[in-house]
């Protein structure tokens, strides 16, 4: 039986509610998404994952090696990567060469989307229309990136695909929406300020690339349905981090092993960590962004008690409890990062609004509102990091 239902209030729209006592550490539940796909960026610099779920293809080895820029580097205890006992599993689309961690992956992508949008022997051809739109969406989206184009392609997949297209049509639009401003205002966010006159060129590109006029499917993509379909995902996109150097330190930390052999396995990881931040700085991770149907209606609370992780290391995201959830409560977890969670009220309500267009109603904050409106200290350092960049620009 679920652990869950869906309730709405008139503050925060639609969320998530305990039906039962859920105890900590307890999985609330498990979902796959709709979609998801790794970024352009992340895939142009090497990061190998599999093209379906996101599951890391290198092995922790291969991935230190080429995070740490050192071919030498030699990783003990290899039974703790989980891509080494899994290599001989990995198979390629044989048409355009796409990678992935199964043939039920493969299967999986060929039956919802890769049979229509696969290029084929054109993979290789820069001037195909697809990799013009890619490449378009890359120079407008500099890493960091906060969502993926092929996002985009595999919908459009998706949509000449499926058997229903008005079921999938239901499955988007039960995603929350916002206003055609609100739009604008995430268009800002996703792309850059200098960038947002360019969906209109990005819908002419994806328009091209795949016929949206001669195609019935598609036909109902136009321009304004397209830039709620950007803004759709940039309210609900989830992102993904995976890494196979990440999964073998997690089980080489929780092995048996003799204190020597311990502290060799620490100060080597201790090194790695070290080379790996001068050479690619925070960018460890096979990263992407994927749409979850039901962890989209989780709303955010400044207190909250329930995270998202991905236990297996691939698309398949797990809510979990942070502490003992009573019946009747809602399940909340935290759109902020740790370091912006613990800010001030103003701090917080500030970045909520900017990044996410909403003012938080959770009860950390309604229990604060008398809090005077003080910026905290961090928040001022920030900015005084940000006027300075700006004024060496
Ligand atoms: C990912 S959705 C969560 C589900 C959403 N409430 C719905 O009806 O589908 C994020 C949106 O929920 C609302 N929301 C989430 N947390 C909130 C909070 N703490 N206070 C007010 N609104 C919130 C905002 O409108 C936000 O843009």
């Amino acid at each position: 039986m679920d652990k869950v239902i869906i309730k709405s209030t008139s503050e925060k729209g639609r969320g998530v509610y305990a039906v039962e006592l859920i105890p900590e550490g307890v999985t609330i539940f498990e979902e796959q998404p709709l979609v998801s796909c790794q970024y352009s960026w992340n895939a142009a610099y090497g990061y190998l994952a599999c093209e379906y779920c996101l599951r890391p293809l290198e092995t922790a080895e291969r991935n230190a090696q080429r995070l740490a820029n050192n071919p030498c580097v030699m990783l003990p205890r290899t039974e703790c990567c989980p891509v080494e006992s899994n290599l001989a599993n990995h198979t390629k689309c044989v048409r355009c060469g796409a990678m992935y961690c199964s043939t039920d992956c493969l299967q999986e992508a060929a039956n919802r989307y890769h049979t229509a949008i696969c290029l084929g022997s054109e993979i290789q051809n820069e001037l195909h229309p697809v990799n013009v739109l890619v490449d378009f969406w890359k120079k407008m989206h500099y890493p960091p990136e906060t969502c993926g184009i092929m996002l985009f392609v595999k919908i459009i997949g998706m949509f000449r695909q499926t058997a229903d297209p008005p079921a999938l049509q239901d499955q988007l639009q039960d995603f929350v929406h916002k206003s055609v401003n609100e739009d604008l205002l995430i268009f800002h966010k996703m792309l850059g300020e200098k960038f947002t006159h360019q969906i209109e060129q990005l819908y002419e590109l994806f328009s091209k690339a795949f016929n949206f006029e001669s195609d019935k499917r598609l036909s109902w993509l136009t321009l304004d349905r397209f830039k709620s379909l950007v803004a759709l995902v940039g309210t609900n996109g989830q992102g993904i981090g995976t890494s196979s150097f990440g999964d073998w330190v997690k089980n080489v930390t929780e092995s048996e092993m003799s204190e020597p052999e311990r502290q060799a396995v620490d100060e080597l990881i201790d090194d790695l960590y070290t080379k790996m931040d001068d050479v690619v700085g925070s960018f460890l991770n096979n990263e992407g962004s994927a749409l979850y149907a039901r962890q989209s209606k989780i709303n955010h609370s400044c207190a909250p008690n329930a995270e998202t992780v991905f236990p297996e290391s691939n698309h398949m995201l797990a809510l979990r409890a942070t502490r003992d959830i009573q019946p009747g409560e809602e399940i909340c977890i935290s759109y902020l990062d740790e370091c912006n969670l613990q800010r001030s009220r103003h701090s917080r309500q500030k970045t909520l609004k900017e990044y996410y267009l909403f003012i938080c109603q959770c009860e950390k904050c309604e229990s604060q509102i008398n809090d005077p409106d003080e910026t905290s200290e961090e928040e001022e350092d920030d900015d005084d990091d940000d006027n300075d960049m700006e004024e060496s620009d």
